[in-house]
């Protein structure tokens, strides 16, 4: 339980990202989710641009935790190596999530397996320690790896002991989406609550099948998406909805 979200159980939670580069389009769209069928907001903080100044990340995450009200929050620095618009060495990427965890500013921090793998597994319990749940992931946006290494990675997510594990992957072909669909599949049998998408236009199906192969989570747009092949927040809904029956 995340606030009042059950996430992994029942029909798919709906996560929309905020995208803003500056404050005043960051407040629009967080105020935007207030109107549209989301579960939960995530603060893609790569592309705000003071995203180095962590008073005015704090700041900001206030601002929009005031906004939000009962809506968890997902708080994200995604890298360009998985997709996102800025870097950061190490050291600052983990002091930003230190300080977001310790300050209590977000409900969920995202945590990439692969940003430096010797030094994760320690700012796993370092973040969980102040009492933040990790969501961690990994993003090919390229190729759809094999079955077995999806399923390799979301296994090193759980021994790394992350809280939600996830995996967004690029299909270059139908198959590719079968066979993150079969690796979510098998995955569901996981204490942990699984997020797998598979990303483009070929991928959209997987986004709003997670409740019959696994995926508890799915991200949907509210005004701009934040990877490709991401369905509206109201559409989504519905769709879900009809499905769960
Ligand atoms: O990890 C994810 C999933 C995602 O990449 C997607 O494909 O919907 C979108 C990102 O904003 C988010 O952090």
């Amino acid at each position: 339980m995340v606030k009042n979200v059950a996430i992994g159980e029942g029909i798919p939670k709906i996560c929309a990202s905020v995208t803003g580069a500056v404050r005043e389009d960051i407040l629009k769209e967080t105020r935007n989710m207030l109107q549209a069928p989301v579960n939960l907001v995530e603060w893609r903080v790569d592309f705000f641009e003071a995203h180095k100044e962590s008073d005015r990340v704090k700041e900001m995450l206030c601002e929009m935790r005031k906004i939000l009200g009962d809506i968890p929050l997902l708080f994200t620095f995604r890298s360009k190596n998985e997709g996102g618009e800025a870097d950061l060495p190490f050291d600052q990427y983990a002091q930003l999530n230190l300080t977001v965890a310790e300050e209590k500013l977000a409900d969920l921090i995202d945590v990439e397996l692969f940003y430096k793998e010797d030094q994760i597994p320690g700012l796993v319990k370092e973040i969980q320690k102040r009492g933040t749940l990790v969501v961690m992931s990994n993003h090919d946006f390229h190729k759809t790896p094999e079955k077995e290494e999806i399923i390799l990675r979301l296994m090193k997510m759980q021994q790394l002991g992350a809280d939600i594990l996830k995996i967004a992957v690029m299909p270059q072909d139908e198959k590719d989406v079968l066979t993150l669909l079969e690796a979510t599949n098998e995955m569901r049998r996981l204490e942990q609550p699984v997020v797998t998408m598979s990303m483009g236009k070929t991928g959209s199906v997987s986004r709003i099948a997670g409740e019959v192969f696994g995926s508890a989570i799915t991200f949907g747009t509210v005004g701009k998406a934040s990877a490709p092949g991401q369905i509206p927040a109201h559409a989504l809904k519905e769709v879900l909805g009809l499905l769960h029956g």
